[in-house]
């Protein structure tokens, strides 16, 4: 659930569309809290002029929770219609409205009640400056709305800009994300497009295997993607940024490890009441790519062993094993798999049923990947079902040729730097 709030006429509707419009291969619902606005009494009808739209109170917020929460938990729900002209909200029929994968909702003030603000994903703020804001309220409420300027101008110095000073500027500090110049900031709305794709990918597979963990993602963690996904990116900053990101994947992955209970005391004589890492470690990269993971596991796990198994790819089914060398005490320890891209899944097969021979059991292999595609997900869940996997991204899929899309290329000549003619 995505939150769009905003001064009036700053653009949210405009960037809510253009979010909708990329978005189209999803199902997308867009609730307005106009919608949610009280129907005038007849005393109030009288003294319109009087009226403050821009209140919170203005708006029947317990309807609107009552509707998003249903929403959210996948129930059809019928919203109410707002009528702009006669100030009521009794216009039938109500509009029905389907669960969704995706809920937008908008309005000047869906972040000012703490319940609303909960309920969201992601929370954007359309910043627009005051007098664009006025230039464009007045035009589109004397073409849409049937007022006149004198009406408009005269409700903005009376309710609008100090209910914007008031109530709407003070939730800009919820949002995380702002943006400027709204629907014009086409960078902005394909990032947060990019976003909600990306979420949408992950959390149908997270769903199915409960054995998949895809690291929270946020704007950082994308734009390190973004680089490493460039083709133009120097190796240089490929490895740099592919490091990481192979250091948050690792970090992520040793937080899956069993621990012990253990106090020390501090240095002011207290007691803190901590826990101890596991010991019984060892690392396993496969070869090539996998040794990129390699330091970042030793940076964090001082001294740890780490194996390796080379396995070739002999065409798209034929995986051979063509050289391992693990711990001997291999069967003893917790294993961390290193592959940074997970594809069809047919290396990884070979190389956790190498382990399985070796006596690791199922549940001590972590397998850690950067970008995982939902093929290789698939067969090495159902197939592995008590093995954990920790991944930076889900992929899109793969192409005819069996790489991942949309991928980074063959990661390990990138990352070796062999990718020069
Ligand atoms: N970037 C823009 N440039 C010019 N006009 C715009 C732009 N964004 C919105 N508008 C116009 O300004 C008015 C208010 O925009 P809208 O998206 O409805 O704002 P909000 O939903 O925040 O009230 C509309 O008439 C819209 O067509
Ligand atoms: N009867 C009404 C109800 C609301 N308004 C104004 O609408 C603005 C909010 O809508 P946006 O699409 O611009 O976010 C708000 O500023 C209210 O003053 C109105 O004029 N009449
Ligand atoms: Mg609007």
């Amino acid at each position: 659930m995505l939150g769009v709030a905003g001064g009036a006429a700053s653009g949210k509707t405009t960037v809510c569309d253009l979010i909708i419009e990329q978005l189209r291969d999803q199902r997308v619902v867009l609730v307005n809290q106009d919608s949610f606005y009280h129907t005038l009494t007849p005393e109030e009808l009288t003294k319109v002029h009087e009226y403050n739209f821009d209140h919170p109170d203005a708006f029947d917020t317990e309807k609107l929770l009552r509707v998003v929460e249903e929403l959210k938990q996948g129930q059809a729900v019928d919203i109410p219609k707002y009528d702009f002209k006669s100030y009521k909200n009794d216009v039938f029929p109500l509009r029905r409205v389907n669960p969704s994968d995706v809920i937008i909702l908008e309005g000047i003030l869906i972040f000012h009640d703490p319940r609303v603000r909960d309920l969201m994903n992601m929370k954007i703020f359309v910043d627009t400056d005051a007098d664009v804001r006025l230039a464009r309220r007045i035009r589109r409420d004397t073409a849409e709305k049937g007022r006149d300027i004198s009406m408009v101008l005269d409700q903005y110095s009376k309710f609008v800009k100090a209910a914007f000073d008031d109530f709407i500027l003070p939730t800009k500090k919820y949002a995380d994300v702002i943006i400027p110049r709204g629907g014009d900031n086409h960078v902005a709305i394909d990032l947060i497009v990019q976003h909600i794709r990306t979420k949408l990918g992950q959390h149908d597979l997270c769903k199915i295997y409960p054995n998949l963990y895809v690291i929270q993602s946020t704007f950082q963690i994308r734009g390190m993607h973004t680089l490493i996904r460039d083709g133009h990116t120097t190796k240089h900053d490929f490895v740099f940024y592919a490091d990481r990101l192979i250091r948050l994947v690792v970090e992520h992955g040793l937080g899956h490890l069993p621990f012990t209970e253990k106090q020390v005391l501090t240095p002011t004589g207290s007691v803190y009441s901590g826990v101890d890492f596991c010991k019984r470690l060892c690392g396993v990269s496969v070869i090539r790519s996998g040794e990129s993971m390699e330091n970042a596991l030793r940076a964090c796990c001082k001294g740890i062993k780490i194996g390796k198994i080379l396995i070739h790819r002999e065409g798209d089914n034929g995986q051979q094993l063509i050289y391992e060398k693990l711990p001997l005490d291999i069967a003893e320890r917790h294993v961390l798999l290193l592959d940074p891209i997970l594809g069809t899944g047919n290396s990884a097969v070979q190389a956790i049923s190498l382990l399985l021979k070796k006596g690791v059991p199922e549940s001590n292999i972590l397998f850690l990947n950067l970008i995982s595609a939902p093929q290789g997900v698939h067969v090495v869940c159902k197939r592995f079902p008590r093995i954990k996997i920790v991944t930076s991204e889900i992929e899109i899929g793969l192409n005819d040729d069996f790489r991942v899309i949309p991928g980074m290329g063959e990661f390990g000549d990138r990352y070796f730097g062999t990718d020069d003619d």
